[in-house]
């Protein structure tokens, strides 16, 4: 089965599908199969990253789509971001420059600043030093005029931001001539980022939702932490609708008008994630979903906890 996925309009005038496949910790050996499944299964938008050392493969799965007919490059919906150690200006063309050579794309769709904060300029992705991570202090308001630039050259279509809190999304909008379309941030039940979404709202920017699953397979989860997934109210909530719970926690995302990016390699999860638009929750039961809420972020970067602006000191 092959269900339409619905469009949000942007602030900058362009529509993005509310749903799309995840690709980071797909490894390079997978990630070309499970991007063919997923535009077979309807997937039209997928999130990448120079950081998550596959975009080639993804770009591979993109091409053979399109060589066959499937697809066309207009009707897919690309988003890579910028890497923490690419953010000095100067670096930010030649960063997005090496994306689109590694996906075979001449334009992206969205690309977003990764980290509102820096790391060392260099060869290393994570610079180190005496075992601690090396910051760089450009200023993201720097980045950002960087970006605004690789629309101007068409290199992307739009911008954004990720991992940005609501007193650096002000202070980025007071001198931003392009406004960012989306803030793309952890948001699952047991983070439910009401505060952070109805911020962004006003300022008419998009929530893009990571991690909706809980990301189970994070690299740092030890065995026995308890996984969302895996949470018995979920299951219990799943029985009720007939769907699985990682169905209940995709819809529950997009019926809070968040835009939601689920990661597989599996093909029938591929499939199953995407079965979401035939059935609705109760407005009770979304409520009912946001008392998980128990400040449970997975993907807290602890490590970038002392840079400046590192996002997550302040409540949201
Ligand atoms: N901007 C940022 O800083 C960040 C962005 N992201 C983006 O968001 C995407 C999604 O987040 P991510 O952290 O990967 O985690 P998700 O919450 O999407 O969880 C992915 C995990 O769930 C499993 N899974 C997928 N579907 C199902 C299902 N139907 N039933 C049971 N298990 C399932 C996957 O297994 P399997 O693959 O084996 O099927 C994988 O282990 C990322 O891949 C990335 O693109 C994520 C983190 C940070
Ligand atoms: O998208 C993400 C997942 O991987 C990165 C690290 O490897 C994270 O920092 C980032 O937020």
């Amino acid at each position: 089965m092959s269900l339409n996925v619905p469009f949000v309009n942007l602030n900058n005038g362009q529509q993005f599908p509310i749903f799309g496949l995840g690709t980071w910790k797909s490894k390079p050996g997978e990630v070309t199969q499970a991007v063919k499944d997923a535009i077979d299964a309807g997937y039209r938008h997928i999130d990448c990253a120079h950081v998550y050392g596959n975009e080639a493969e993804v770009g591979a799965g993109i091409k053979a789509k399109i060589d066959e007919g499937v697809v066309k490059r207009e009707d897919l919906y690309i988003t890579s971001k910028l890497w923490n150690t690419y953010h000095r200006p100067d670096l930010v063309e030649p960063a997005i420059k090496t994306t689109l050579k590694n996906l075979g794309l001449e334009q992206l769709d969205l690309y977003l600043i990764h980290w509102p904060f820096a790391f060392k300029e260099g060869d290393s992705l994570f610079p180190e030093k005496d075992g601690k991570t090396e910051f760089s202090d450009v200023d993201y308001v720097d980045t950002w005029k960087a970006m605004e630039q690789l629309v101007k050259k068409g290199l992307t279509k739009s911008i954004g931001i990720s991992n940005f809190n609501h007193e650096q999304i002000n202070r980025l909008l007071e001198s931003a001539e392009i406004k960012p379309v989306t803030n793309q941030v952890e948001v699952q039940p047991y983070l439910n980022q009401q505060k952070l979404i109805d911020f962004c709202k006003s300022k008419d920017i998009t929530i893009t939702a990571y991690s909706p699953l809980g990301s189970p397979d994070r690299p740092w989860a030890k065995p026995g932490d308890p996984q969302l997934i895996d949470d018995p109210k979920l299951k219990e909530l799943a029985q009720k609708y007939k769907k699985t719970p990682a169905q209940i926690l995709l819809r529950y995302e997009v019926q809070r008008g968040l835009i939601t990016i689920p990661k597989s390699v599996t093909k029938s999860r591929i499939q199953q994630n995407i079965e979401i638009f035939d059935f609705e929750l109760s407005a009770d039961d979304v409520k009912y979903i946001d008392t998980f809420d128990c400040k449970g972020r997975v993907c807290a970067f602890n490590t970038a906890q002392e840079h400046k602006y590192y996002p997550f000191n302040i409540e949201y």
